[in-house]
């Protein structure tokens, strides 16, 4: 497979799907320390299954249980053959994995799906919504979307996609973000009325946009499409918030570069898969969860004290919406309705494979939350962004 090929979005036959009657597992939290066996059948049979690079794997395979292989004399018989480190190694790089980002060719999001699996394929999708689901039916096998950024904050619209899908987060990756503007051949900085892109990065280069004089800001779904609409339409007064790849594959001109506000700009990424990776100890891991609790004064201190007491650093903490219960009800009637219902989204530094994470979740869990669920533990992106 070519180690930058990408492709549109299309439902392929079924050739990696679980076994007949196979139901996906979701390990609950208090479970995560229970290594299931694979077998060397399922291991060799389904390479989509097995964890890729920061989904936990190592050469000792990704469960760390020697593989059992049967015995025959038989030689014609097709034996699953024991797995070896080479067959890891291209999990490692991403190797045969199809991952799905939204946005088209040049998005930053593809970026970071390099980042994440360099010798994937891409598959470009529509929306975050068509990323989930194209990973969900098979059409992909992981995806990679962006959860926040360090000049314009969080991206809710995945946050709330997050709880309306069953996917697991097996990784994250953070990417700087350089951003370049970009017109068709022939355009000048003072012919220039209107800067289109998504509403991040508009949002990103705000102050440096309007020192060039440009006043008008058109959002679209992302980046890359920005600069396609431009070269398709050859729009003479628009220039496009991009990166310089889309400047290459869309054939437009780098009329200026690191436009961005904030020289550190760096966007988180979620990788997401259907299967959990197994949670380990021996490197840095951070855990995503996300709950609602009762109403009453102090009850996301106290939530938040069972991380405190057992000194679990938290890294981020997000509140939404709980779309399904917008507000909450007076018992007795006597007052109207106000309060308006949340779910926290926290992550937090530590391996639900560590039994002080297990403890403080399971404190969360009786004493606090009304509802809570493990989005996923992963490791933690040590690398240069
Ligand atoms: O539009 C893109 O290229 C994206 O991948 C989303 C995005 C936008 C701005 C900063 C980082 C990611």
């Amino acid at each position: 497979m070519a180690a930058s090929s990408s492709s549109s979005l299309r439902i392929p036959a079924p050739t990696h799907h679980p076994a007949a009657g196979a139901r996906p597992r979701r390990l609950p939290f208090h479970a995560v320390s229970v290594r299931p066996r694979r077998s060397a059948a399922s291991a060799s049979s389904s390479s989509q299954q097995a964890p890729a690079p920061g989904d936990g794997d190592d050469a000792d395979g990704p469960t760390g249980v020697p593989v059992p292989v049967p015995f025959s004399r038989d030689s014609a018989i097709a034996l699953p053959r024991p797995l070896t480190s080479a067959d890891l190694t291209g999990e490692a790089s991403g190797e045969g994995l199809r991952v799905a980002y939204q946005g088209c060719p040049g998005a930053y999001s593809e970026a970071a799906a390099k980042k994440a699996y360099p010798s994937c394929e891409t598959v470009p999708c529509e929306y975050f919504e068509t990323a989930f689901q194209a990973v969900e039916k098979w059409a992909a096998d992981r995806a990679v979307l962006p959860l926040e950024n360090s000049l314009g904050g969080s991206i809710h619209r995945n946050y709330d996609l997050l709880l309306r899908h069953r996917l697991h987060i097996v990784g994250e990756v953070r990417l700087a973000v350089r951003h370049c503007l970009l017109a068709n051949r022939g355009v000048k900085i003072e012919n220039l009325r209107s800067a289109m892109s998504h509403p991040q990065a508009l949002a990103q280069c705000e102050q440096t946009l309007t020192q060039l004089g440009i006043e008008h800001r058109e959002a679209v779904d992302d980046t890359a499409g920005a600069a396609k609409q431009i070269a398709e339409e050859n729009l003479q007064d628009t220039a496009a918030v991009a990166s310089s790849l889309a400047a290459q594959l869309y054939g437009l001109d780098i009329l200026a570069e690191n436009i961005q506000d904030d020289a550190d700009n760096v966007t988180r990424f979620m990788m997401l898969a259907r299967e959990p990776i197994i949670p380990r100890t021996d490197k840095p891991f951070k855990t995503s969860i996300v709950f609602s609790l009762e109403e009453g004064p102090g009850q996301l201190f106290k939530a938040l004290a069972v991380f405190a007491l057992r000194k679990i650093n938290l890294t981020k903490m997000e509140s939404r919406p709980h779309k399904k219960k917008p507000l909450r009800v007076a018992d007795d009637n006597s007052t109207p309705l106000k309060h308006f219902d949340y779910l926290f989204y926290v992550d937090f530094e530590a391996s639900m494979a560590d039994p002080n994470a297990q403890n403080a979740l399971s404190n969360l869990k009786q004493e606090f939350a009304t509802f809570l669920r493990v989005l996923g533990s992963y490791p933690t992106d040590v690398t240069e962004a």
